[in-house]
């Protein structure tokens, strides 16, 4: 370990952030009522320009006004390349309650868009007095993004989780796909005639996952657009869940069970953790840095990674 240690990220569930458009508001009860631990109220793409001012009002309203439980509560704010952004930011924070917990800034492409948001935050925040401290998660989605992702993640000490967004993503990369996330057609290896699929979005997903445990924060998957495949969602979220990341966005609500399935740790994974924990206990007590579990390996280090099992199981339990 280098002599800086690693920050811990917030500690609360992330397995799923719920969607949904500000400008449909007949389905805010029913995100409320989801099992998401993240409800993100979207003022940006899937809003119509012509719907802008009315979705912000119809959001503003929702946040004071609908019971959201113990969710985590986040609005997408518009992009800081649109004239739309400033308005979010000064209506949310000068009308909306304070159980909105975070935004989410899109498009991130470099540290100073965090700066830019943060300052008019904090100007807001101290002149209406705003008791709670709003926080930021942010999506990378651009090349700009992906280039700049870890002096993103350490931007802002509000930054709590960063997605990434697989559809602007892919647009800004210029790939050869209207996909978002998945297995994609093309993107395959040939071997004595046998295709091998890979994984395009996999060198993305693992730069945000080591920029964001370098700073503290959650990296998070974006979205899985064709929500009649369960089973293309289910891979793709365990292909994330395996690189370190802690949940997935649902954009329908049958994505939500999903998302929560794979980014719970499994009785069995976590009874497994337990009993290597317990393992090497016993193996220090013998004076041993090493020792057998299951006719394998594990040292130290299965230390660290069992309890990066056990501590998501407790959090989650609450
Ligand atoms: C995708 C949808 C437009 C589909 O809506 P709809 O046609 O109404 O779906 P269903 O008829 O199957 O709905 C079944 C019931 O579920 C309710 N419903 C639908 N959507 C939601 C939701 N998001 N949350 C809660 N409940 C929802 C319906 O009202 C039906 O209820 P009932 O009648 O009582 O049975 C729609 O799901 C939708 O708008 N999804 C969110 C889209 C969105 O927010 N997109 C932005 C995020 S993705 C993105 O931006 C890309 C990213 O930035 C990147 O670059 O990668
Ligand atoms: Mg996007």
């Amino acid at each position: 370990m280098s002599f800086r240690t690693q920050p811990a990220p917030v500690a609360r569930p992330n397995r799923c952030q719920l969607f949904g458009p500000g400008s449909r508001p007949a389905i805010f009860e029913k995100m409320a009522g989801s099992a998401a631990d993240v409800i993100n109220l979207d003022l940006e793409d899937s809003v119509a320009p012509s719907d802008k001012d009315s979705a912000r009002k119809n959001v503003i309203d929702a946040i004071g006004t609908i019971d959201w439980g113990n969710k985590t509560l986040s609005v997408r704010i518009n992009g800081l390349d649109t004239p739309f952004w400033y308005r979010d930011v000064v209506d949310l924070l000068e009308n909306a309650s304070e159980r909105l917990d975070l935004i989410m800034i899109p498009k991130v492409g470099c540290a100073a868009d965090l700066y830019a948001v943060d300052a008019l935050v904090t100007a807001i925040e101290a002149a209406k007095g705003r008791q709670k401290k709003l926080g930021f998660e942010v999506i990378i989605e651009s090349a700009a993004g992906i280039a700049h992702v870890e002096e993103i993640a350490a931007a802002s000490p509000r930054l709590q989780a960063m997605s990434l967004g697989a559809a602007d993503f892919a647009a800004s990369m210029g790939m050869a796909t209207t996909g978002i996330g998945g297995t994609q057609e093309n993107y395959y290896m040939l071997r004595e005639g046998a295709k091998y699929w890979s994984d395009p979005w996999h060198w993305a997903q693992a730069a945000i996952v080591a920029a964001c445990r370098t700073h503290g924060v959650l990296p998070v998957d974006g979205p899985f657009g064709d929500f009649s495949d369960d089973d293309g969602f289910r891979a793709q979220a365990l292909r994330s869940a395996t690189l370190g990341m802690v949940g997935k966005w649902a954009i329908h609500p049958k994505q939500v069970t999903l998302a929560n399935e794979v980014f719970t740790p499994t009785q069995e994974a976590v009874t497994e953790a337990r009993e290597i924990l317990a393992a090497m206990e016993e193996a220090k007590a013998r004076g041993e840095g090493a020792t057998t579990y299951k006719g394998k390996l594990i040292d130290i280090a299965s230390i660290k990674q069992a309890e990066v099992i056990v501590r998501q199981a407790e959090m989650i339990a609450g």
